[in-house]
């Protein structure tokens, strides 16, 4: 009988870490672990990534950064690492771990040592402008507006404990008003776009769940409603995690896919056919990060 893969979650008593620790109980994996209290521990933790086969790591950029460069120096046998956080999603040296971004992507995330998971919204927008711009439907140059609201969730321990125990916790808010959020240059990157968009990112009091929406003028598209429609149709035919629904919904609960690891797109327009809205729906915890570590876990030891 062959050894099952041994993996070790840094920043497992997370947020991240525990939706990821909850999905591996089904998979023919061995998961190793640091006591809680020796959660910060450096040396326990360095300890347990030279005996396993990868590191997945659920930390703060700053955290990651460290945990990185520590493997990078080790002298025994190194894991493979899946990093959750923005530190390296732009890095030439790391393969970025969404799956349905192109023909051939599966297969580099199968064979890397870094795998660097994509954030909750950039996921979203991603997964909607990456191939219309690939088609050249959305020019480079487009000036873009990404709107996008989280469950609360999506900040981590901190913030959930805001939500859950602080009584005055805003029912619905704005943020990042400093225009400067750290998944635009990965948004850009991977739609290789030239003119940054707009990006206007709120929370709700809701635990999890995320809608990013993107209105579109189609006259200033290289394409009509129904070629927007046809591309994301194709670029995501029979793929399970993403899907194309043409349904005709006029209303979209930002819970709608909370506690599931898949994401909606749709294309609203009106019916002079010449404005568009762009939806992801998804769940910030889902495919916006445990449940696409777990797309990225299957894909690495070909589970
Ligand atoms: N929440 C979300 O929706 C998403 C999060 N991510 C990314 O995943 C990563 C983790 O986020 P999230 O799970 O939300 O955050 P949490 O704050 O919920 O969890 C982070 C965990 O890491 C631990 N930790 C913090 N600093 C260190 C350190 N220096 N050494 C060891 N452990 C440390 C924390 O310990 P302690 O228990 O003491 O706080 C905590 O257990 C982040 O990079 C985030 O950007 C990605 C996609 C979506
Ligand atoms: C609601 C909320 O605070 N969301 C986080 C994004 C989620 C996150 O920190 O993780 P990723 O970058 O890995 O997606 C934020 O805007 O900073």
């Amino acid at each position: 009988m062959t050894e099952m893969p041994k993996i070790f979650i840094d920043g497992e008593y997370g947020t991240t870490g525990l939706g990821i620790r909850q999905r591996l109980a089904d998979l023919p994996i061995e998961l190793c672990s640091v006591p809680i209290e020796h959660r910060h521990d450096i040396d326990k933790r360095l300890q347990m990534m030279a005996a396993v086969d990868l590191a997945v790591l659920c930390l703060p950029d700053e955290a990651s950064r460290e945990a990185v460069a520590l493997v990078e120096m080790m002298e025994s046998k190194r894991p493979r690492i899946l990093d959750a956080s923005t530190a390296f999603r732009t890095d030439p040296e790391w393969v970025y771990g969404f799956a349905e971004l192109d023909p051939g992507q599966e297969r580099k995330i199968a064979k890397a040592d870094k795998v660097a998971n994509p954030g909750c919204y950039s996921s979203g927008a991603i997964a909607l402008l990456h191939p219309l711009v690939k088609a050249g439907i959305i020019p480079v140059d487009y000036p873009l507006t990404i709107n996008a609201v989280s469950g609360y969730s999506g900040g981590g321990k901190k913030l959930i404990a805001v939500y859950e125990q602080e009584k005055n916790a805003p029912p619905f808010e704005l943020y990042a008003l400093d225009l400067n959020h750290k998944h635009l240059p990965e948004i850009c990157h991977y739609c290789d776009l030239v003119q940054e968009p707009v990006f206007v990112p709120s929370v709700g009091n809701f635990a999890q769940g995320m809608i990013v929406s993107i209105p579109l003028h189609v006259n200033l598209l290289n394409g009509t409603v129904k070629q927007l429609k046809t591309c994301l149709k194709e670029h995501y035919f029979q793929r399970k995690n993403i899907v194309f629904v043409e349904d005709g919904l006029t209303r979209l609960p930002a819970n709608q896919l909370a506690f599931t690891d898949r994401m909606e797109l749709r294309v609203h327009s009106n019916n002079r056919n010449d404005q568009v809205i762009l939806t992801a729906s998804l769940d910030n915890l889902g495919k916006g990060a445990s449940g696409a570590a777990i797309q990225n876990i299957k894909l690495m030891f070909g589970i």
